[in-house]
């Protein structure tokens, strides 16, 4: 073994020679392309020639000028792959690769040693390769296959052969320290010191060490919708961004960085993942919160309620006399049953129930809304219904073209004429001039007064000609609301509490309002009267966190990303939001593209947590057996109850001390609402350095942090405590999820205090012995 690590070191130390060879000759040539960008923006208008006397000199200028720009954006274009591919390799510097397989063609006698790393390299040649990156097709195998017969898919077809040995590397700083034959399973030695460590405020790659049912996932090339559900910690947010460094390699000379979106449950998770796929070379693709698209699309229409809020409702305010009818209404909006409520209402608007808004000029009523919907009904009825509205609308706009005509003489313009200023004479010459050929003594009295005045109205018009054309003259709101005014709308598809739920409906839309139940139909319905805006710039949608959301929201997205894949990734013990209940599984998913273009893959390793964590977290969950924690060693969970809030504070604050002594750098204090963790805060406001995280903090905190269960949704801190695990806080029988999901947000400590009894959810745990309990 000792020759052979010598063997591996001097191997190691040529690729590396390789790597410090290709850094200096890159660094060269970035410079160089650096300092040629440079150049063109600094002389870009000196080498054009600016000159439109001539239609012919103009059609120069403009090819120079085109010349020009192509030039820089091709440098421009160069000196980034330079770039990118020098910190690549300054990476590959580190640790150039960190596993390798040793694989015998079908057909060849010896064994070719594959290494895989980060990025592909080759020897000065270019015809040997000393690394093969990590997506490469034959990297499969590595990931895949225990040694004996193996085979992976190239584009030419299936390549098969043997797997005779598989090796696992940990270099540091240019020096093998440790080298494994993982004969059966990869690396648990390697996993095992990975999910030992401490955690800091990102998320990292995980390339060294997928695990096979992940490579499924990173991997799948099939269908519109692959489906993941896998537990708390099984690395689904992991496996998605690998599969999108994956997807930007196998498709590199087709699919752009940007025509990927993720869905992130919050703004603060864009910031703990927005570190992986640089560290894998690749640029980070589009995210966006199903919120902040709702906002960017609806805002100015609607205050709309941010899901967090609607969430604390749920969670905090029982008492509400409008709980039972508010559970109600989010109960049925959420449905596929509501969807095609609102897909009927609109044909249904085909032959009544239009309504706009009125067009008037200075006061004065121009077109009234019942013309409007006389125009619109007595339209061509086999018209497509969005063209009838493109026909309405160039009707109000030819209206307006000829009110123009009619204001211009009127008084009113001819006393505003005289208001003029010499500047604004000066505009209208020019333009006359410039549109028409004019000289200023070609214009007479007459004709003067007839252009300023024209001038006059049409400026007065422009922003009636833009609210037309964005067809505001549509009253959205009141076709919205009359579907909870009038029963005979949602015939059929209304729920028991129809007629309350109505009511509660308008008094929020009546005050410019929007539930957020109520924002993606309500956005539904005005897309399907305006036509559709569909985005097919977008090649793959991801959604993590998906028990979240809705299946009217997924077939929303379905609707507005027409030319893409889709992998939807969740956990429905995990599903704390108040519609959860209409997805108990994903079964309704099956059916948003058919069974046909569907697959689901389910991960059930738990990778997080320590073992003692997991055996504890798999307990709070029915139908959670399947759970299979990673052999990591750890601390049982400790309950602890207390008498009263001074000792809980006290007990915390000290726990605190206790893990940063240990120097943990990251500790979370869970509350279940976003009230509870304001109380927490103030009271536990003597431990140093500890903050609060609301629902709009964009960036993952270090340190100690009390923050709301919900908040907390895909992301991991070193030590967990529950602030408070009695049955007063957790004993609603619907909080079990949201109590699993804070529970398993804990990698290497979980602590659980308790006021009082503890919460019913625990009782299994401690008649099992899975977690220590002292009381206090
Ligand atoms: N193959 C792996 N190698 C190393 N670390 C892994 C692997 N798979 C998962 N992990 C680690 O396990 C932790 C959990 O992963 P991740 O957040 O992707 O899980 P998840 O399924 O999205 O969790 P949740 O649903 O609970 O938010 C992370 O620290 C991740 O780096």
């Amino acid at each position: 073994m000792d020759n052979e690590l010598r063997l591996e070191q001097e191997r190691l130390n040529r690729v590396i020679e390789t790597i410090t060879d290709q850094i200096g000759k890159l660094e060269n040539e970035a410079g160089q392309r650096r300092k040629e960008v440079i150049h063109i923006r600094k002389h870009f208008w000196d080498d054009v020639k600016v000159n439109t006397d001539t239609f012919d000199d103009y059609l120069e200028t403009i090819i120079g000028l085109r010349q020009q720009a192509q030039a820089l954006s091709v440098s421009q274009l160069t000196h980034k792959h330079s770039f990118n591919r020098l910190s690549i390799l300054r990476r590959m510097h580190e640790t150039p690769y960190f596993g390798r397989i040793d694989f015998i063609d079908e057909g060849a006698s010896t064994a070719e040693n594959i290494y895989i790393g980060l990025s592909s390299l080759t020897d000065p040649s270019g015809e040997n390769f000393l690394i093969y990156d990590w997506r490469a097709p034959i990297s499969s195998i590595y990931y895949d296959y225990p040694p004996g017969p193996a085979e992976y898919v190239t584009p030419g077809g299936v390549v098969r052969g043997s797997l005779e040995q598989k090796w696992q590397y940990i270099i540091r700083g240019g020096a093998i320290e440790s080298l494994f034959d993982t004969s059966l399973t990869i690396g648990d030695e390697i996993l095992q010191h990975v999910l030992g460590k401490s955690t800091d405020k990102h998320l990292h790659s995980i390339v060294a060490t997928i695990q096979q049912e992940q490579n499924r996932i990173i991997r799948h090339d099939r269908g519109r919708l692959l489906i993941v559900h896998g537990a708390a910690g099984s690395g689904k947010t992991s496996a998605a961004l690998q599969r999108i460094a994956y997807l930007l390699y196998k498709y590199r000379d087709r699919l752009k960085a940007d025509q990927i979106i993720l869905f992130s449950p919050n703004a603060m998770f864009n910031s703990y993942v927005s570190t992986v796929l640089p560290e894998l070379g690749e640029e980070n693709m589009q995210q966006v919160t199903f919120q902040e698209y709702l906002v960017h699309r609806l805002s100015g229409e609607f205050q709309i309620e941010d899901p967090y809020d609607q969430l604390e409702f749920v969670l905090t305010a029982e008492h509400d006399p409008s709980y039972q009818i508010r559970s109600a209404s989010i109960g049925f909006k959420t449905t596929t049953r509501f969807f095609d409520a609102i897909k009927t209402y609109r044909q249904s608007l085909e032959l009544s129930g239009m309504i706009f808004k009125g067009i008037k000029f200075r006061g004065k009523l121009l077109i009234s809304a019942q013309e409007m919907s006389e125009r619109f009904y007595n339209c061509d009825t086999s018209l497509r219904f969005h063209n009838r509205i493109e026909k309405l609308t160039e009707w109000l706009i030819k209206r307006i073209d000829e009110t123009e005509k009619l204001e211009m003489t009127k008084e009113w313009v001819q006393e505003e004429i005289e208001l003029l200023s010499n500047e604004d004479y000066q505009k209208v010459y020019a333009h006359m001039q410039k549109q028409r050929g004019f000289t200023k003594d070609m214009i007479n009295y007459e004709q003067e007064r007839r252009l300023l005045g024209r001038m006059i109205v049409r400026k007065k018009l422009k922003p009636l000609r833009k609210w037309v054309r964005a067809l505001r003259f549509i009253d959205f709101t009141g076709i919205y609301k009359q579907l909870f005014a009038d029963s005979v709308q949602i015939e059929g598809k209304a729920p028991e509490d129809w007629e309350d739920i109505c009511l509660l409906t308008m008094k929020m839309l009546n005050e410019g309002k929007l539930f957020y139940e109520d924002a993606t139909p309500f956005l539904l319905l005005k897309e399907l009267i305006q036509g559709f805006q569909t985005n097919i710039s977008i090649k793959h949608v991801l959604v993590d966190e998906a028990q979240d959301y809705s299946p009217f929201q997924f077939e929303f997205l379905k609707r507005l990303f027409p030319s893409a894949r889709m992998t939807v990734l969740g956990d429905f013990n995990q599903a704390i939001f108040a519609h959860a209940s209409e997805m108990v599984d994903f079964h309704t998913l099956n059916d948003l593209y058919g069974p046909d273009e569907t697959d689901t893959i389910n991960l059930t390793r738990s990778y997080r947590s320590t073992k003692p964590i997991v055996e504890f977290t798999r307990k709070l969950v029915p139908g959670s057996k399947g759970i299979t924690p990673f052999e990591r060693d750890g601390e049982k969970p400790m309950l602890t109850q207390l008498s009263n809030r001074i000792e809980l504070h006290r007990s915390i604050a000290a726990k605190v001390a206790d893990l940063r002594k240990q120097k943990y750098n990251t500790i979370a204090i869970i509350c279940k609402s976003a009230k509870e963790s304001a109380a927490a805060f103030e009271a536990l406001s003597s431990v140093e350095e500890i903050k609060l995280v609301k629902s709009g903090s964009k960036e993952y905190e270090q340190g100690v942090v009390v923050i709301p269960a919900y908040l907390a949704k895909g992301i991991e801190f070193d030590a967990v405590i529950i602030y408070d695990a009695s049955v007063q806080v957790y004993g609603n029988e619907s909080l079990r999820r949201l109590f699993y999901t804070a529970c398993t947000r804990a990698m290497h400590y979980l602590y659980l205090f308790s006021v009082g009894n503890p919460s019913q959810f625990l009782v299994n745990a401690s008649e099992e012995g899975v977690i220590q309990t002292e009381i206090n």
